[in-house]
């Protein structure tokens, strides 16, 4: 078993929680009300884009840095910045503070990028990325025909994100057992907040 699957194992009940999660199996069928939590999302995204910084800063290859740099181009400039101006507007949906899950994520990514622990960062960084194809591999074909819905499953599916998610994953097998329980820790953390989040928007 490699260590990003011992990772999960470790925290098997609260993953199946999120992969399986009522908010995102809406997602999958098109019915989510998507306002409440995109509006938050993009919040979110907002930290997790310095997160990628951080990876990109802390990695210890160009090798490694590149794939960091790659997706940080895709989140901050292209697909999913246009997608949440486009969708938060179709919405209608009015800005709104921070919801308390929304501030504990932003406070855990923001303590692994002041840390400058890389196998954090990516410990982070490797769950919200593979909880996501989690939820999304399991949406049936043909998509929602609402493009809300349908665009948000494709960002977080597909044969692009398989390889970045694969890349996390590898790098998190290759830097993470030399610190096994801060990883384990942080991990679990992410994991929780995950869940957390999608209970937010339900
Ligand atoms: C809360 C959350 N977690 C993960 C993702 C996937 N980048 C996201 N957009 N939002």
């Amino acid at each position: 078993m490699s260590f990003s699957d011992w990772l999960r194992e470790q925290c098997r009940e609260e993953w199946d929680a999120v992969v399986g999660h009522p908010f995102a199996m809406a997602i999958n069928s098109g019915e989510a009300d998507m306002r409440r939590y995109l509006v938050q999302d993009f919040q979110f995204v907002d930290s997790f884009t310095a997160l990628l910084g951080a990876a990109v800063a802390g990695a210890d290859s160009f090798e490694a840095r590149v794939p960091y740099g790659q997706f940080l181009g895709h989140v901050a400039t292209t697909s999913e910045k246009t997608y949440f101006h486009r969708a938060i507007e179709a919405l209608g949906a009015a800005s709104a503070p921070p919801e308390p899950v929304t501030a504990d994520f932003q406070a855990l990514m923001d303590e692994v990028r002041h840390g400058q622990r890389y196998e954090l960062v990516v410990a982070v960084l490797c769950v919200a990325e593979w909880s996501y194809l989690g939820w999304a591999s399991r949406a049936a074909r043909p998509y929602p025909d609402s493009w809300i819905h349908r665009e948000w499953i494709e960002l977080h599916e597909g044969p692009e994100f398989r390889a970045w998610v694969g890349f996390l994953r590898g790098e998190l097998d290759r830097v993470g057992p030399a610190h096994r329980e801060d990883v384990l820790d942080v991990f679990r953390r992410a994991v929780t907040l995950e869940r957390r989040f999608f209970d937010m928007a339900l």
